[in-house]
Order: C-alpha cells, then structure tokens, then sequence
C-alpha cells in the first residue's frame, strides 16, 4: 500500500487529538485523550510536559492501530498546538526542569508589570506585534530561569532548552535530533521580531533569557526530520508546525488577504490574514505571523475574547439552567429577542478591544416578563456582540472590509447563534462540513511540503461547507441592538471604574 494519510497531531489546552487525513481532506481515523490541568495557586495554570509527550505517543501509537495502518502508509506528519505555553527541559535528560506553564496562567504578571511601568510597551509592540502580557511565553521564561534552583547557571551553560509544545513535540518525537519551532509559534513569544524574522536580541537581554536556550526558527511547511527508529516500525517525516490559532485560519483555506476566521471554543479566536504585511493595530489587536511556506511569510490580526462557550458553560454548570450546552438553541428560539436584556459575560475581564482586566460580569434590561429564553438568547447573543467589537476594529486596522466569515469551534452548531451573528455583521457566515479546521490546516501545511497536495489551489478545491447563513437585511434593527451592546459594556467598565 502507498503513503495515504497525513497524521495530524493537535495538542490543545485539554485535550490532544491525532486524526489520519486522506488526499480529499476527509477525515479517516482520531484517537482523543484528555489532559489534567494543574492550578497550584490562584491564577496559576500548568500542566505536566512529560504527560503531554507520552500521551502524545500513545495516541499516535493508538491512531494508527484504529486506521489499521502502519507507519509506511503515512506521507507525513505535522503538529499543530496550543500556543504560548513554556516548556524548559535539561537537554542531556531530556526531562522538563519544572511543569509546562500554560498560556492562561498569570504567575508572571508581576514581571509584565515592571516591564510596562518601564515604558517598554510600545518597543515590544513594535518589535513582536504583541501586548506586554502573562500570555505570552517570554516571560514565563524568565520566571522559570529566577525560580527553579540552578536553571539560570544551566541556560547559560547551554544545558537546557527552551521551547512551546510544537517545539517538546518534535524534539521527543525525532529523539532530540530537532530543537525547533515555526514562524507562527515563534511569533508568540513576545521575543521574536516579527518583521526582521529573528530572535530579538534587545529583548532577550531585557528578560535576561539566553540566546542558547532557543529553537531554530523555520518555516511552517518543510521536512524538519524524521520520527526517532524506536518510536514506530518505520520513520515518519515531520513536515509541519503551526500554532493552532494559525493552523485553523489555514484549515479553514483562508489564503487571501482580508480572509477572516472566527473559533468560538470556550473563548473566541478571531484572525484576519492580512498577506504579506504586517499590520499594526492602534486598536488592541495583536500582529502575529501566520504561516511561511516557500519562503513566504505571511501575516494575520488577531483579536480574542475570552469568555463565549465559557457562558454557555456557566449556564449550564453554575446556573443549571440548562443540562446541555444544544438545549440552547431550542430554549433561545421559544423567543424572537431578549427583549431589551443584555449579558455581558466579562467573568475574567474583557479582552480585544477593551483590555480591561478588571471589569466583570453585569445584566441589564431585565423585566418582570424576562424569563429563561430570553435570558439564554441573551447570553448566545453576548458571544456574537463580542464578535463584532472585535471585528469593527479589525476592518479598520486592516482597512479591510469582511465579505464573509468563516467559524469554528464547539459554539458553531448553534444556529441560531450562527444566523444571528450573520444578522449582526451583514455578511454571510460560512460553517464547514468538518468542525476539525485547527487539525486539517496543519494536515495541508504538511501534504503541501511532502507533494501529498500540490497547491493551495488544489487544497481549496478541497473545501466543504455544511451550511452558509447569509445576512437578514434589517440593518436598522441590528444596528440598534448592536448599540445596546455597547452601552451594556459602557456601563459594565463605569462599574468596574
Ligand atoms: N450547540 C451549542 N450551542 C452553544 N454552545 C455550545 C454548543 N455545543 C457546545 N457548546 C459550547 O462549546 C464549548 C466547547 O467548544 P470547543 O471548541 O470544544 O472548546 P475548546 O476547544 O476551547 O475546549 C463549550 O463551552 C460548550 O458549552
Ligand atoms: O488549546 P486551545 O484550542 O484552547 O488554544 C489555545 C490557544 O492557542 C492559546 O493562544
């Protein structure tokens, strides 16, 4: 038998999936296993690294039995991953010299502090595209460096090495032989010069992070190596990696510019591919790198809300309103509106385009006659609301207006939410036959750089829609409700003020 599938590895926040993908982009055979956060104090998200890689390998181990194939049937493998978390590992030993800090956690925010009290804000913004912030993996670095005994004389000894999960992944995968990353995962660090292309040297010295410690940075679309002799009966060529963010964009053959995707997992996700130029917001969004293939580096702008399946999640687990998260939809179609009532769901804050950690969740405009199907629609309403503030800026930063917007996530089979987001934006909002772009987009990145796809054109040809909601015409209507929003989130601020 030839090579038929691609592997695609997409290692997430809690969960690690692999999937085989066959040459027309279907999906074949996904294994699935669940990951166990840890939060040693408040705010403090981490997570086992030798888990992740050993879980990891079993999966892939579990995938290939479940597709009845062996290695040789694969054309290659790429990974795809949750972004931003921080893994350091004693190269000789090959152990991490602490727990994978997670992206969402907050231990570092009083090194985030310092550096904005310094003034550095605009210099980094310019340099990485980013906002000083815990997200981001550059200082988490330095945290790990001060507070694990003996780390910093290690780093600078040449002893350890740093990296994000693509870069644990393929290094435990090709047995050592690749300490790498992607353009894509690089540009999350808050270290990497987005447009130079490089590790930034002016802020590797201001993190007292050394050089050392870093993966060589390629493209997101080449054969980095192969899998290690032991691991399966025969070697697989790695050939992708890409954030996970980026990979959906890519999945979802948004290779154009002004190509938009918006992922409505626990949070939102939205990127808008802005080509070959790096555009910088004035409006809180975030330049990231999307991808380099052939030697081309593309660019996106990225806003992100952090509460949308989260509310639905809270409807069901804290308020019992609901048993599952699909009851949503029949319960929000027992009413044609809210009626005037607004949730803004700012449980942790709101993020693009208000950055305003300290604010929390209000209701507005309830009455006597409000009841639980108003209240739920109002809830699946605050996703799309929060969607649009982060859109509305988008166009403008990107002097890019949205023809059409393309969705993922868990939140997207609600179509009454789907239909009324495309009501709210005025543009049709197109959902895919596979709810799996994060996995295919890694899957084209690495056929493309094996031959198992030619072009992008031919990977486009690949996609299937499952349904396109195209826009209601009553902009007026729309237009009013959207102006509720923002006077709900204007007074929810002058709460926290
Ligand atoms: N039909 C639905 N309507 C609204 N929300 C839904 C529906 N189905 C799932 N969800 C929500 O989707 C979220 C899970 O989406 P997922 O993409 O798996 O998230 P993540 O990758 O961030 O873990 C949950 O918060 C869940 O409540
Ligand atoms: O693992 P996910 O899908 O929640 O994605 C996490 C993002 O990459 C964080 O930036």
């Amino acid at each position: 038998m030839s090579e038929q599938f691609i592997i695609s590895l997409d290692q997430g926040t809690t969960s690690t999936r692999a999937m085989l993908v066959d040459k027309q982009g279907e999906i074949k055979a996904i294994v699935k296993e669940e990951l166990q956060l840890q939060f040693p104090k408040p705010g403090w998200v981490e997570v086992d690294a030798e888990q992740i890689w050993q879980s990891t390998y079993q999966l892939l181990t579990k995938l290939l039995a479940a597709g009845e194939v062996t290695a040789s049937h694969i054309a290659a493998l790429g990974i795809t991953n949750q972004r931003e978390t921080t893994v350091i590992w004693d190269k000789v030993t090959g152990k991490p010299i602490y727990n994978a800090i997670v992206w969402q956690s907050r231990q570092t925010e009083a090194i985030c502090e310092q550096l904005r009290q310094d003034r550095y804000d605009t210099i980094i913004h310019q340099k990485t595209g980013l906002l000083i912030d815990p997200y981001f993996s550059g200082t988490k670095i330095k945290w790990l460096l001060d507070h694990v005994a003996g780390a910093r004389q290690k780093a600078l000894s040449g002893q350890l090495l740093f990296g994000t999960i693509d870069t644990w992944l393929i290094w435990n995968l090709t047995g050592g032989a690749c300490h790498m990353t992607d353009v894509s995962n690089a540009s999350r660090t808050m270290l990497f010069n987005i447009h130079d292309r490089c590790w930034d040297e002016e802020l590797l010295d201001l993190l007292q992070i050394p050089h050392q410690l870093l993966p060589e940075v390629r493209s997101s679309s080449e054969v980095y190596g192969k899998t290690a002799a032991k691991l399966f009966d025969s070697a697989i060529s790695i050939a992708s990696m890409a954030g996970d963010q980026q990979a959906a964009l890519f999945g979802q053959q948004a290779f154009s510019k002004g190509d938009t995707k918006n992922t409505y997992g626990t949070g939102c996700f939205m990127l808008m591919n802005t080509g070959t130029e790096a555009v910088m917001s004035n409006n809180g969004l975030l330049t990231t790198i999307a991808w380099e293939i052939d030697g081309k580096m593309e660019y996106a702008l990225e806003g992100s809300v952090f509460v949308a399946g989260a509310a639905i999640s809270w409807l069901q687990e804290s308020l019992q309103f609901i048993e599952t998260a699909g009851e949503t939809e029949a319960l929000a179609s027992q009413v044609t509106s809210s009626e005037g009532a607004y949730v803004v769901p700012a449980f942790v804050g709101l993020g693009t385009p208000y950055w305003r950690s300290d604010v929390r969740g209000a209701i507005f405009g309830l009455t006597r006659n409000t009841n639980r199907a108003h209240f739920v629609r109002a809830v699946l309403e605050s996703l799309a609301y929060q969607s649009k503030d982060v859109l509305q800026v988008m166009e403008l930063d990107a002097q890019i207006k949205l023809q059409s917007l393309h969705v993922d996530g868990g939140v997207v089979a609600n179509n009454l939410l789907m239909q009324f987001q495309s009501d709210l934006l005025q543009v049709p909002v197109i959902r895919p036959a596979s709810n799996e772009s994060t996995a295919l987009g890694a899957a084209y990145l690495a056929g493309l750089a094996v031959g198992f796809w030619q072009s992008k054109q031919q990977i486009a040809e690949l996609q299937k829609v499952d349904r396109t909601f195209f826009p209601n015409h009553e902009t007026d209507h729309y237009e009013q409700l959207y102006a509720g929003w923002k006077k709900a989130v204007k007074a929810a601020i002058a709460f926290a003020d």
